[in-house]
Parts: structure tokens; sequence; C-alpha cells
């Protein structure tokens, strides 16, 4: 997940509540929350490290901002202009310069907004804003027991054969996740939603990585909180979203391919049914299922539904001018997917495979990085040889269909 990416969430099977409003503390000081009609989980505010140890910070790893009080500018210590603020990390106690004054210490001293749990209309219980919130503000952290991404794929199994009906493990990093369904913060309870007025972000707090829930807008009192999980959707299929938004996908998770399948790299913008497989996939290797009648000599080649055969295309053009643009284009657009093609090759499918991990958790940020810019690239040169096409056959005379056949070094149909 990146600084705004959205948790994954997976869903079980069906629901069941308890009726008691009691709170029971365990032998670890933390507090069976029985809130009636929520089935029963452990409230903790800060994250539970059982199956690893918290990472230990080493002096020379902290890092320390520039930050001086200033009695007259409560915004000296530690605000927006703070550079530990503006890279995500939290200020460290006792090497702040600001030392009491710090303002960033919010994830360590739980600077939650006022929240309040609300019955739902078919989507279980959720939280909502119990003050006017600003934008930008940290609204709550959401914490949960920190496990690795084999231990959430077993235990979301596990969750649905006992029936547990509702999704709370999100993705942390490329190793781990953070799963809220036994303990966990009441972050756990703030529903999905394509119209969303919160967003996850990560904040390195005293060396381990925290997620926050942030406020993208003022919300005022009253109103549901809601982040879009559809990025990383780890639960089921044909989950229907019940959100109410008009730019609704419809499904819970439908961008995202989560534990279902080996699949990464799938087209994000293509909106399906969780029912459908995506048709168009950026994996380099996926070929179209169908073939293109209008293959012409030469070794057929696959096209995709939105591909265009422009060699094809060009013959039917009169002016030279245009057969060379619309190929020079061509060109540039082999040239752009064959990049992504060995990117794919060389370095996304074997940082996978070390990885174990499918998505985009398991490729390292840099890879990600040139992954991003050369689909970018690629659709770039798609653009281009389309308008290019587009613009000339609008404006360049067209041959005859008796004369479409190239002659000597032009293009072949
Ligand atoms: C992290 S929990 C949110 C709290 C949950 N409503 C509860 O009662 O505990 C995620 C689950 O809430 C439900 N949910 C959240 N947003 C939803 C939405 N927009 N439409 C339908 N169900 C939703 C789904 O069952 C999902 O698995």
């Amino acid at each position: 997940m990146s600084q705004s990416q959205a948790p994954a969430v997976r869903r079980t099977h069906s629901r069941q509540h308890v009726a008691s409003s009691a709170c029971r503390i365990d032998p670890h000081g933390r507090f069976d929350q029985q809130i009636e009609g929520v089935r029963v989980y452990i409230h903790i505010n800060k994250n539970d490290f059982s199956y690893r140890e918290h990472i230990k910070q080493e002096e020379d790893d902290i890092t320390i901002c520039e930050c001086k009080y200033n009695t007259n500018d409560p915004d000296s210590a530690c605000g927006e202009r703070c550079l530990n603020v503006l890279t995500s990390i939290e200020c460290t106690p006792h090497y702040c310069p600001c030392s009491v004054h710090c303002k960033n210490q919010r994830f360590q001293k739980h600077e939650y907004a006022k929240t309040k749990l609300f019955r739902t209309e078919g989507r279980g219980w959720g939280l909502l804003a119990n003050e006017d919130i600003k934008a930008g503000r940290f609204i709550i952290e959401y914490c949960g027991e920190v496990i690795s991404w084999n231990e959430a794929r077993e235990r979301s199994l596990a969750y649905a054969s006992q029936g547990i009906n509702d999704a709370y493990i999100i993705s942390l990093n490329a190793r781990e996740c953070i799963d809220a369904t036994k303990s966990g913060s009441q972050a756990r309870f703030i529903n999905h939603s394509c119209e969303p007025n919160c967003e996850t972000r990560k904040w390195s707090v005293l060396g381990e990585v925290r997620i926050g829930i942030f406020a993208m807008r003022d919300i005022s009192i009253g109103t549901e909180l809601t982040y879009d999980y559809n990025f990383q959707w780890y639960g089921g299929a044909k989950v229907h979203c019940l959100c109410g938004a008009t730019s609704c996908c419809g499904f819970l998770g439908a961008k995202s391919r989560g534990f279902q399948d080996t699949d990464v790299w799938e087209d994000i913008d293509e909106r399906c049914s969780l029912e459908d497989k995506p048709s168009l996939s950026m994996r380099p290797e996926s070929m179209p299922k169908k073939r293109s009648k209008n293959n012409h000599n030469g070794p057929s080649r696959p096209l995709n539904r939105e591909q265009v055969d422009a060699k094809f295309v060009a013959q039917f053009l009169a002016s030279k001018e245009a057969q060379e643009e619309i190929l020079k284009y061509e060109e540039q657009r082999e040239e752009a997917s064959s990049h992504l093609h060995l990117l794919y090759k060389d370095e996304v499918e074997p940082s996978i495979k070390e990885n174990e991990i499918y998505g985009i958790d398991g490729v390292p940020a840099s890879v990600a990085e040139k992954w991003i810019r050369a689909s970018c690239m690629k659709l770039k040169a798609e653009f281009n040889l389309h308008s290019s096409i587009i613009r000339n056959i609008a404006c360049t005379p067209q041959r005859a269909p008796d004369e479409a056949q190239p002659s000597e070094g032009e293009p072949k149909p």
C-alpha cells in the first residue's frame, strides 16, 4: 500500500453477534470489547507483535528535525513544515528539539478524533465522526495483530470456515499484514465507500510502519467515516457494495485480485464484476482470447480487442507521408511493448517468485516505479498511434479498394 493506498480486507461467510455490553480486561491489560451486537474482539490501541518482536530503533536511525519551538507560532513545534512530518515520520520523544511541545507524535499519543460506533443498514457496524473533523486530520490508527502474508492467507481461509463474515485484514508492507479480526482498534469498523471521506496513510513510528486513517476533506459531526478498500481486497468474490455512491463500482474490491489468484498487474481501471475476469490485463505475456481476422502475410499475430493492425490500416492511405507516420508510431508502440515485456520477465516475475507475494507488494518500490513508467510509455505510444490513424484517415486521401495493394517497399497488408 502506498502513502494513500487503501488497506486490503477479506470477507468470510456469516455474521455472528454477541448480546452483551461488558468489557473484560485480559492478562495483558487489554480488554475484550463486547458491544451489544458486535462480535467479540479484543480492543487494542497499539499493534500486537506476538508474531515477531517490535523493531528496536537504533540511535543512528532516529531522524531529528530542525524545528525550534516559538511561543508565538504554535506551528513551529513540528507542524506542516517539520522535516519529519514532510516525510511521514513521527518525532522520537527525548530527541525532538521541541521536546514536550512537539506536535508530531500523534500515533504515539493516540491523538484520535472523537468517533462513535453505529449500526448501518446492510453493512453491519460503522464508525461516524463524533465531532467536526478538518481535512487532513489524523482520525485513528488501524491497529491489529502484525502477521506475515502467509499467515494472513491461512487465517483468511480459517475465518471463512469459522463463519466470520467481515474482513479485517489489511496490507502493511511487502511482508506483513495487520489482522484486526480478533484484536484491533475501532478503525476496524470503518466501512468502504467508492466516494470516501477518509484515506489510509502509512507513517513510520519509532522504526515501525503504522497505518492511520486520515480525513480527505472536512467531515461534519454525525457523518459516517469511510475509505476506499478497492485497490486491495482480500475478501471473497461477489460482495455487493452498498456504499450508495453515484460512482459505485458495484462490488467490494472490484479493482483488486486480492488473495484469489496469482494474477497480478491487472488493469485496475477496468471496472468489472468479480464474477468476470478483467478483460484487459497489463501482464505483457497475457494474450487476447480472439485472433483478428485481419491478419495478412507473415506470422499471424494475436491482437488485443483494443489493438489496431497499423500496417493493414496504412495500406489504405494514398499519402506516403501518412503511411510513414503511422508506421513510425507503430514501431514506437512495439518498442514500448517489448520493453514492458522484458521488464516483467527480468524483474517483476523474479521478485514475485522470490518474495512469494502476489501483487504489487511482491516487488521492490524501484521495480514498481519502473513498471509504472514503462506502462505509461506504452500507453503514450498507443495513444500516438491511434490518434495518428484517426487523423490520417480523416484528413488524407484514401486509395480506391482495388489499389489497396502496396507497391514494393511499402507496407504489405
Ligand atoms: C473492516 S469491516 C467494516 C466493519 C463491519 N461493517 C463490521 O460490522 O464489523 C469490513 C466488512 O464490512 C462490510 N462492508 C464494509 N463496507 C461495505 C460496503 N460498502 N458495502 C457492503 N458491505 C460493506 C463487509 O462485510 C466487509 O467485509
